[in-house]
């Protein structure tokens, strides 16, 4: 059976359980409601809207997706969700904790690996385990700092100076250090930057492997594809709102957004309007027009470029990245802010 996480009550602190009773777990690990941020501004920068009223649901057990650009607002979110940053506006419960009313409950059935790499560099990496687990009150019986070790490679390090570890084992460090506690949920922002390949797929396979033991998963990511291929549902953040959340399956059978880049024989300095389809700039007075192959087909692209008066030199397809998908699903919408403008 898997391992359910049980909330203990005479202690802030999750215990791990095969539980018998599952009416007592959440339905819901994550619920944002209406969650505002501005961060104030200072001497000549003016305030920056980061959240324009959020809401967000994370089921309990899924393995969920938070993906958006630069400036998106996802790390703004994570870090009101951990308790780094004030709200504005807004409820955020964890595990069923509001995080004003029941804060510690609400922080204790959280791990936290945040997107900087923070190395306590005067302790080994058992030791930091350990001083992590006297932070949450994990008795010296419960704790399971070699176990983590080894889960996520770094048995061989144990006693080793956090300095000699190499980025990835860092990386690795703070995931077992947000997991000291035994929480029911965890958050990893951008946990692959800077971590190879093959350190990679290890700590995805240690990800999927707690998610399948009962742990709630959240990873903040700018790419589509590794949220692709670990997460059941993902939620895109663009310009501090949600503007999808829903079934991975679902969400990628609306992608269906291609690029045609066009490569005119004069080259473009002002890119020109193409009714339907939203276009971008490329280098050399190139652009790229991105249509869902749903609605318009790579010769309706064409005739309008031609409509709009600009010869073709050459043209390519390519599928889009992330940034392409958030055009085409916010395209038209002239309603939405323009972060920049804030
Ligand atoms: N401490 C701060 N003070 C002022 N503005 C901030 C602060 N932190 C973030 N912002 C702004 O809030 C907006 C959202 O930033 P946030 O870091 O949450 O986005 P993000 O989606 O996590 O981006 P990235 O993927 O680059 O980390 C951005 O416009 C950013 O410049």
């Amino acid at each position: 059976m898997a391992q359910l996480f049980l909330f203990d009550m005479q202690s802030p602190r999750m215990t791990a359980s095969t539980a018998s009773t599952p009416s007592i777990l959440p339905e819901n690990a994550i619920e944002v409601l209406g969650l505002k941020k501005t961060y104030k501004g200072n001497g000549k920068a003016p305030p920056k809207v980061a959240l324009r009223g959020v809401d967000l649901t994370v089921k309990r057990g899924s393995m969920f997706g938070l993906l958006g650009p630069n400036g998106a607002g996802k790390s703004t979110l994570i870090n009101i969700i951990a308790g780094v940053v004030n709200k504005s506006e807004g409820t955020v419960k964890i595990w069923d904790r509001d995080i004003d009313t029941h804060s510690r409950d609400a922080r204790s059935a959280l791990g936290v690996v945040p997107q900087e790499i923070v190395a306590d560099v005067f302790f080994t990496p058992r030791e930091s385990l350990e001083v992590q687990a006297g932070f949450y009150g994990v008795p010296a019986d419960e704790r399971r700092s070699d176990e983590l070790l080894a889960a996520l490679g770094l048995s061989d390090k144990a006693n080793a100076y956090v300095r000699s570890l190499s980025g990835g084992m860092k990386r690795r460090l703070m995931v077992a250090k947000a997991l000291v506690h035994n929480p029911p949920v965890l958050i990893l922002d951008e946990p692959t930057a800077g971590v190879d390949v093959e350190l990679r797929r290890q700590l995805w396979d240690y990800v999927r492997k707690i998610n399948e033991e009962g742990v709630t998963v959240i990873l903040t990511t700018h790419y589509l594809e590794e949220a692709q291929e670990l997460c059941d549902t993902i939620a895109i953040v663009n310009r501090g709102e949600v503007i999808t959340c829903e079934p991975t399956e679902q969400l990628l059978r609306r992608l269906d957004t291609r690029n045609v880049v066009v490569t005119p024989e004069t080259p473009v300095t002002t890119l020109p309007v193409l009714n339907g389809f939203s276009v971008t700039s490329r280098a050399n007075g190139a652009f790229a027009v991105t249509y869902r192959t749903g609605e318009a087909s790579v010769e309706q692209v064409l005739a309008a470029v031609r409509g709009a008066g600009i010869s073709i030199h050459d043209i390519t397809t390519e599928d889009p990245d992330l940034e392409d998908v958030f055009l085409a699903l916010t395209y038209g919408d002239t309603s939405r802010p323009d972060p920049t403008k804030d």
